[in-house]
Formats: C-alpha cells, sequence, structure tokens
C-alpha cells in the first residue's frame, strides 16, 4: 500500500481540558480493566501509569509517521489547557502510543495487527501515574462543556479507585496449540541465505524474527500479566496498549530506545546474547563467554556505533560507557549505556525517527537488512520490535523497544522474538536463542 502522509487528529479547534489531583490507596488496575478503549500500561523501575480512553488521537501512516506525531501532538498540546499548579510533571497530561516497525503495510492475511495504525497515540480521558510514593489522578476531555465533563470525571474516578477491591489474578489460561513461523529447517534456510549476504559484503548484520502464534485454553487478561511481569521483570518497561477491544500488544522489554528530558538523552546498545546457567558460577562462566567473544562483540558493537553515529548530529556531547553484562530471567546480553547531551531543544520523536530500528532489531546497511527483513519474513512485524512509551507537551518522552512481546485477540497471542546474523552466526544456536527469548511472554501463558 501507498503510505498515507499527515497524521489524523480527533482534535481540530476544540479545547482539551485536563484536571489532576493526589490519589491515596486504590486498586490502579481498575483503569486498566475499564471498558474504554485505548488503553496503556506503562511500568518501570521509577514510574507507573495507567490511562484509558481517549480524550483526543493521533494517528498517522508511513514513513514520514515520526514527523507528523510529532507536528499533530504540538497542534493538541496547544489546545491544551492544563492547571499546572501542584501538578508534578508526571501527572500533566501526556500522549501514549508507539509505531509500526516498517514504513508500510504487510500484505499478510489474517494479521492480528489489524487494529493497529503505523502511528497510535492518545490523550487519555483517566491517568493514573504512580512515582516516587506517590500518586496521581489526571483526566481529560475536549470540546463542549469540557472542564465540567473534565472535573465530573475526576471525582466519578477519584470515588471509583478509593472504593474498588484488589483484584485477584485469574489463573494462566494455559495453551492448546502452537503454531510456527518458521520452522526450523525453513528458518536454517534464512539464516543460510542472510549468511551468503554477509559473506558477499552486501550485509554486515540482519535480525531476523520468528513468530509463534497459540491458541489459548481461556481467555487471557492482560492486565493480570502486565502485573505479574513487574514481579518477574522488575529492571524492564513493562507495556500494554489496547487501541479498540480487538487486540492488546504488550511485553517485558530490557531495551530503551530513548529518553529524553531537557537536553539529556538517555539510550544503550543491548545486543549480543547467551543464555542463564543453572548455577551462579555457570551464570558467570557464560557472563565471561560472552563478553569475550568476538562474534558478540562484533554484532554489539554494530548497534553502538550506529547509535552514536545517528546521535552526533544532534548532539554537544556523546558518552558511551563500558561494555557490561544486563542479566536477565532466561538470557544475558551485552549492553552498552550511552547518553548525550544536545546541542539544541530537540523533540523525542526527532530522536525516535533517527534512532529506529537501530541494529540491535534491523540491521547494517539499515536498508539492506530492512529489504532482508520483508522478503524473509513471512509475517507481519506488526508493532513488535518498534518504538512505545510517551511524549509531553515539552517535548520530552521515553521509548523503549517493543521486543520480548506479544499481541493478544481474544483466545489466540501471538509472540515475537529474533536473533541478530552476523558473520559466524550458527542458525541453531540462533534457533535456540530465538526460543529463549520467547520465555517471557511464554511463561505467563503456560
Ligand atoms: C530482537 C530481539 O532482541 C534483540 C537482539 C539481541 C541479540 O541478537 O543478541 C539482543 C537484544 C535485543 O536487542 C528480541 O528479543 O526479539
Amino acid at each position: 500500500m501507498e503510505p498515507l502522509r499527515g497524521a489524523q487528529s480527533t482534535v481540530g479547534e476544540t479545547t482539551v481540558v485536563t484536571r489532576g489531583c493526589r490519589l491515596g490507596s486504590g486498586a490502579v488496575r481498575t483503569v486498566l480493566e475499564a471498558e474504554r478503549r485505548p488503553r496503556f500500561g506503562w511500568s518501570t523501575p521509577t514510574e507507573s501509569i495507567a490511562a484509558a480512553g481517549a480524550a483526543a488521537t493521533v494517528t498517522a501512516e508511513g514513513a514520514s509517521r515520526f514527523d507528523d506525531v510529532r507536528g499533530a501532538a504540538a497542534a493538541l498540546f496547544d489546545t491544551c489547557e492544563t492547571p499546572t499548579g501542584g501538578l508534578p510533571s508526571v501527572a500533566r497530561p501526556r500522549l501514549y502510543g508507539g509505531f509500526a516497525f516498517h514504513d508500510g503495510d504487510h500484505d499478510g492475511e489474517d494479521s492480528p495487527w489489524d487494529e493497529f495504525p503505523g502511528a497510535a497515540f492518545f490523550l487519555p480521558e483517566v491517568q493514573v501515574t504512580e512515582r516516587d510514593g506517590s500518586r496521581w489522578l489526571t483526566t481529560a476531555a475536549a470540546g463542549d462543556d469540557a472542564a465540567d465533563r473534565a472535573e465530573a470525571r475526576l471525582a466519578t474516578w477519584k470515588d471509583r479507585l478509593a472504593d474498588e477491591p484488589a483484584v485477584n489474578a485469574k489463573r494462566r489460561p494455559g495453551i492448546v496449540a502452537r503454531e510456527r513461523e518458521p520452522s526450523q529447517g525453513a528458518w536454517r534456510d534464512q539464516v543460510g541465505r542472510a549468511l551468503e549476504s554477509v559473506e558477499a559484503g552486501t550485509l554486515q548484520k540482519v535480525v531476523l524474527a520468528q513468530a509463534l502464534r497459540v491458541s489459548l485454553q481461556s481467555e487471557l487478561s492482560v492486565p493480570d500479566v502486565f502485573a505479574r511481569l513487574a514481579d518477574t521483570y522488575p529492571d524492564c518497561y513493562r507495556f500494554m496498549f489496547s487501541p479498540t477491544d480487538g487486540a492488546t500488544f504488550y511485553g517485558a522489554t530490557p531495551e530503551r530506545l530513548v529518553s529524553l528530558r531537557g537536553r539529556t538523552v538517555r539510550t544503550e546498545a543491548l545486543a549480543g546474547s547467551t543464555g542463564r546457567g543453572d548455577t551462579p558460577a555457570e551464570d558467570e562462566w557464560l557472563a565471561t563467554e560472552l563478553l569475550d567473544s568476538t562474534k558478540d562483540i562484533h554484532e554489539h558493537e554494530i548497534v553502538a556505533e550506529a547509535i552514536r553515529d545517528q546521535l552526533e548530529p544532534f548532539a554537544a556531547s556523546v558518552r558511551i560507557g563500558d561494555r557490561t553484562i544486563r542479566r536477565l530471567a532466561t538470557v544475558q546480553h551485552l549492553r552498552t549505556s550511552i547518553t548525550a547531551e544536545l546541542a539544541d531543544d530537540e523533540h523525542v520523536l526527532s530522536l525516535v525517527d533517527a534512532l529506529h530500528p537501530t541494529p540491535a532489531v534491523g540491521g547494517l546497511p539499515p536498508d539492506e537488512a530492512l529489504r532482508t527483513i520483508r522478503e524473509t519474513e513471512a509475517f507481519d512485524r506488526g508493532w513488535y520490535a518498534a518504538p512505545i512509551g510517551w511524549l509531553d507537551a515539552a517535548g520530552n518522552g521515553t521509548f523503549a523497544v517493543g521486543i520480548r512481546s506479544a499481541v493478544a485477540t481474544g483466545r489466540t497471542a501471538t509472540l515475537f522474538a529474533g536473533a541478530g546474523i552476523v558473520a559466524d552466526s550458527d542458525p541453531d544456536r540462533e534457533w535456540d536463542e530465538v526460543q529463549l527469548k520467547y520465555r517471557p511472554m511464554l511463561d505467563e501463558l503456560e
């Protein structure tokens, strides 16, 4: 399909009014259980957000989607009346959402991504934020009587959140059938072809992904999964986003694409993987082996260098940290932290546009890698491995890379995971690595 240009925003000339207040205790989770769509959950070691209902939405398609959302968001925030007195920045209105991995549509049938545009963001009718032990409720309304409706919503939700009992999590749904794309044989062929391109010098790295579609015994409660992931993946970015009733994209990703506060940019290179050991000594042995692996260092440095190159035009200074180990429940990765100070004010979406996709999920050279991914993968990546997060009126925001993720539609869920292919990659080892990367999502279903 020809990519569309221009963002669609539901707010034209009308004003959006927001109201906020501090909250006592109560089940924040109620917001994610609410009937309203869209809904968005976001949880990091420092803040948790639950948001539902759209006072305004912004959608866009195609290669210009980052720019188009930036423009529409600026226009939207311009119409926003926000009382700043007494409200900390976390409680001010934000736009929540994300982007598709590829610039254009995928021509597949029966895609779980039907309800996910190239970019979709919303300014929530109701938002609960937790940070530093404080909780805030923010509501918004657009159009006629917006102020009255935002205030009424604030009063209703304040009561509702105070009254709601804590929810008992449902059991994991159980898996009745699995369908893999590709098979292990087809994967060997795919990786083999990628290795031929590497040998021929047209590619240095490509990240090839797999999809695992599972049928569930009962309907999945994504808010339950989202809550449980806080225990199993406390250091990761947990997210869930339902654009409509039909589907929810969710995950627990260890990878930050970028965050911007003022002129300070934080990002990271995360690439190069191994498993976990059965004992602390085995864990250490695997970590040391990874830190010494020429193949993994090469795979990792491609990412670190690409991020530095993309940031340099914006930056007064870029700082690259040491290569370290990021240890997760089922895998260990090489990680390099990267921070930058910008030379001028920038919008977080300009950085997202510049960085996505990094060679941690795309490859090098970028265009050749993306072409290879499209030609090789028989499924649509949709929002998998793409930026998901939030932005605010000042152009600050945080976006994670949507890996270790799945999209649930009723009684099916499709899980995605990939691995970087470089010279010396072994197809069977890469297959095993992908299976380990499915575990965070699979463990919540079985
Ligand atoms: C592509 C994924 O992970 C990425 C690929 C990695 C690798 O190939 O070593 C490591 C971390 C991520 O950047 C995924 O989890 O699906």
